[in-house]
């Protein structure tokens, strides 16, 4: 970082800490933890910092201090998350917090005013050290961004952020933030009052040093409007503000997730009892918080996730550059996929459709969404334009010669499939990679007359493409490692986590799911009322339960997939006839306002289930079956399914397999994924259960060999 002193007359090195005083009498206090990309903070730097911390009182002279960081893209990215692996109690991982807390305590206590200079992420506890310096100047950089993560791994803020964020933002602000864990961009923080100032990268230390010359500030209450100072202020608004807030994130968690209850518990604590009752209360659950199974699984994905940020698809071979990409068919999927080509990977697209009006309504989709950024002041018109200036469309192939990448995400059928491969081979460059975005048709078949079918792959996303994190990479046998290497790139620059999977019908993500929306079925067709259903698996975990997801992606859509499934592996994949008679009634689900939910003539559209489903069905629901055994039925077959893609090779790892069914369905994440889940429960367990339905349900529960095998010799996936 530069920074721009007059004259510098002393430089204190120790460890990850540098103290520069200087002459005008702001000193800087820099962090780069040697070794690492990112700064983290540790236990062991406590010393280091304390020394610091004493020189800077020690010496009259020091009117100011910015704290900034060492490393050219961060600021600090949080307290060091695989450290709290080794706590071995709740008191260890509470005495973590304590620390950190009585070091931000004494920051915020001292003479000098201290100032955070934040580029890059100040998260979790990287935002707790800057909440507890006096004032915080971030840059406009899209980097920076500064938020209380911690709830995703399962945890609260545990220095001080559950107590200063509210006192400095307003409450309802803070808690949202912590409860939801998203992060603010820097205007964002700007508005919400986290930065006092929001400047370009390169005066940021002239700024900060001048905030350094100021006296510390006296802050306005945050509350703004009359409303907001009646919640957060009155004995009675409070009650109510978190009464309500307790209601809805029961309502959101089902119980599942131990985290949030406690964020709102300590905020509590700290604004009725004060800021030292609540830091206890804070330190004392996040020791807890960090023993829980919830906790435990969460850290697992982002280790899992980080671990997969670096890899290749193939080890050793790296990717082609990708300079301009094609998108085929206008329509919802192509929409999406050209929206995160552009704005994500900031890589020109040419949209090609057979009509004019696909090509629009995909144009529009991006509009649309960067409009409402705009709107809402997160993005500048001028951004907006030079990200839809990467959007261009064609009728024919024109501007397909020098197209690196071809993403297909035309109709469901295999003919049409195997006429883009050949339009693309002929009109494109020998390389131009084609990668299809099909979900049901192998892609062995989409290449099979293809001239040079090591340029063929699928790359499958999930709708809605802006939002769902997963793609599938499926390389057919025939697939050059190069092909699968510079398509794992360019799915990970379209801010994807791909997963790599073996070609065959319904690859890993729909393969493990068909089983599952099966059985619930099946469950409606034994009687139980569909709400039962859907009700059981999200209070499972799930975000959704199964005949609203099915609802959602289309009846048809969703079923489109089981003959290809049928095909390949058998009888356990055969859908419920019942099907059938849904889809000629003409149920897509929501799409055409017709499925196993009303979505006309209702104040709620889509909450109530449509009566008329069960008279088509020639059936009478009711209860018959617990939400345990209903979701336990419906999840074993996930799991089966799951052990045997592992088996076969269709997923590479347990890993891989745990975050595509978190990424790509919404499998509960603090059950960490189908084989987190499965070691959790005991694999001899596991197979108990799936003999036991196999016995009195049928045959398709009949346990995967590998989980024989693995149950017998006692071992596990992890
Ligand atoms: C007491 C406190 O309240 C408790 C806490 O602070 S808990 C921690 C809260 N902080 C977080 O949850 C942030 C976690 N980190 C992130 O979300 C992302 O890393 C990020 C947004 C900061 C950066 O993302 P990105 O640029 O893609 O870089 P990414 O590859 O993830 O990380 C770079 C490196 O930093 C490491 N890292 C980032 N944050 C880390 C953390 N909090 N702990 C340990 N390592 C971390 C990553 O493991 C990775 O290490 P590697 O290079 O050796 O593999």
């Amino acid at each position: 970082m530069s920074q721009e002193t007059t004259q510098t007359n002393q430089t204190n090195t120790s460890g990850a800490f540098t103290l520069t005083k200087q002459d005008s009498g702001i000193a800087i206090l820099s962090m780069d933890v040697p070794g690492e990309s990112m700064n983290t903070l540790k236990p062991a730097f406590a010393d280091e910092i304390s020394a610091m911390l004493d020189e800077i009182d020690a010496d009259n002279s020091i009117k100011g201090v910015v704290i900034c960081s060492g490393k050219s893209n961060s600021f600090v990215a949080g307290a060091d998350i695989s450290m709290l692996a080794d706590c071995t109690s709740a008191e260890d991982a509470q005495a973590i917090a304590k620390g950190g807390q009585d070091i931000f305590n004494r920051i915020e206590n001292m003479r000098p005013t201290f100032v955070a200079a934040i580029h890059g992420p100040a998260l979790g506890g990287g935002l707790e050290l800057a909440l507890a310096c006096h004032y915080r100047v971030c840059t406009d950089a899209s980097a920076t961004q500064v938020g209380l993560p911690e709830v995703q791994l399962g945890l609260l803020p545990g220095s001080g952020g559950t107590q200063r964020l509210p006192r400095l933002i307003g409450v309802q602000q803070a808690m949202k933030m912590m409860l939801t864990g998203s992060p603010a961009r820097a205007k964002q923080a700007k508005k919400y009052g986290i930065v006092d100032d929001m400047v370009p990268h390169s005066v940021l230390m002239k700024v900060a040093q001048e905030y350094a010359g100021k006296k510390k500030p006296e802050r306005d209450a945050p509350q703004k409007g009359l409303m907001n100072k009646l919640l957060e202020t009155t004995g009675p608004g409070r009650n109510m503000m978190f009464k309500k807030a307790r209601e809805q994130t029961q309502s959101k968690t089902k119980g599942n997730y131990p985290a949030p209850g406690y964020i709102i518990d300590v905020i509590e604590t700290g604004i009725s009892d004060g800021m030292q009752a609540g830091l206890r209360a804070e330190a004392e659950a996040f020791g807890k918080l960090v023993m829980t199974p919830e906790s435990y699984q969460l850290r697992q994905i982002f280790f899992a996730t980080t671990e997969m940020k670096k890899e290749r698809g193939v080890e050793g071979v790296e990717p082609r550059k990708v300079q301009k990409a094609g998108v085929l068919g206008g329509g919802l999927m192509g929409g999406g996929i050209s929206y995160v080509t552009a704005t994500k990977a900031g890589v020109p697209v040419r949209i090609k459709d057979i009509q004019a009006d696909g090509i629009a309504g995909a144009m529009k989709y991006s509009y649309d969404l960067l409009n409402k950024k705009v709107k809402k002041r997160f993005m500048r018109k001028s951004e907006m334009q030079k990200q839809m200036s990467l959007l261009t469309g064609t009728l024919d192939y024109s501007g397909y010669g020098d197209i690196d990448i071809v993403v297909e995400a035309v109709f469901e059928d295999l003919d049409l499939k195997q006429k883009m491969v050949a339009d693309i081979e002929e009109n494109c460059k020998s390389e131009t990679i084609f990668a299809s975005n099909t979900s049901s048709i192998p892609i062995t078949q989409i290449a099979a007359k293809a001239k040079r079918p090591e340029n063929v792959i699928g790359l499958h996303y999930f709708s809605p493409v802006d939002k769902m994190p997963l793609a599938e990479v499926i390389a057919h046998e025939k697939t050059s490692d190069e092909v699968i290497s510079t398509t794992v790139d360019f799915a990970r620059k379209q801010g994807k986590t791909p997963v790599v999977v073996k070609d065959g019908a319904g690859f890993y993500v729909n393969r493990i799911l068909a089983p599952y929306m099966n059985e619930a079925a099946n469950l409606i067709l034994a009687g139980e009322p569909i709400e039962h259903i859907d009700k059981s698996l999200v209070k499972f975990g799930f975000p959704v339960g199964p005949v609203k997801l099915l609802d959602e992606v289309g009846i048809d859509v969703g079923t489109k997939i089981i003959p290809f499934l049928v095909e390949q592996f058998g009888d356990r994949f055969t859908a419920p006839e019942a099907f059938d008679k849904v889809l000629a009634d003409g149920r897509k689900g929501k799409k055409n306002k017709k499925g196993f939910y009303l979505y006309d003539d209702t104040k709620k559209p889509g909450k109530e289930v449509d009566e008329s489903i069960y008279s088509l069905l020639s059936l009478s629901p009711s209860r018959s079956r617990s939400e345990k055994d209903i979701a336990e039925r419906c999840v074993l077959m996930m799991l089966n399914e799951a052990a045997r893609c592992l088996d076969e090779g269709v997923i590479r790892s347990a890993r891989d397999g745990d975050i595509g069914a978190i990424f790509g369905i919404g499998f509960p994440p603090f059950l960490g994924g189908p084989f987190h889940y499965m070691d959790t429960l005991g694999l001899e367990h596991v197979v108990e259960r799936l003999n036991y339905y196999s016995g009195t349900v049928g045959d398709k529960f009949e346990p995967a060999q590998i989980l024989k095998d693995m149950a017998e010799k006692k071992a596990t996936f992890y």
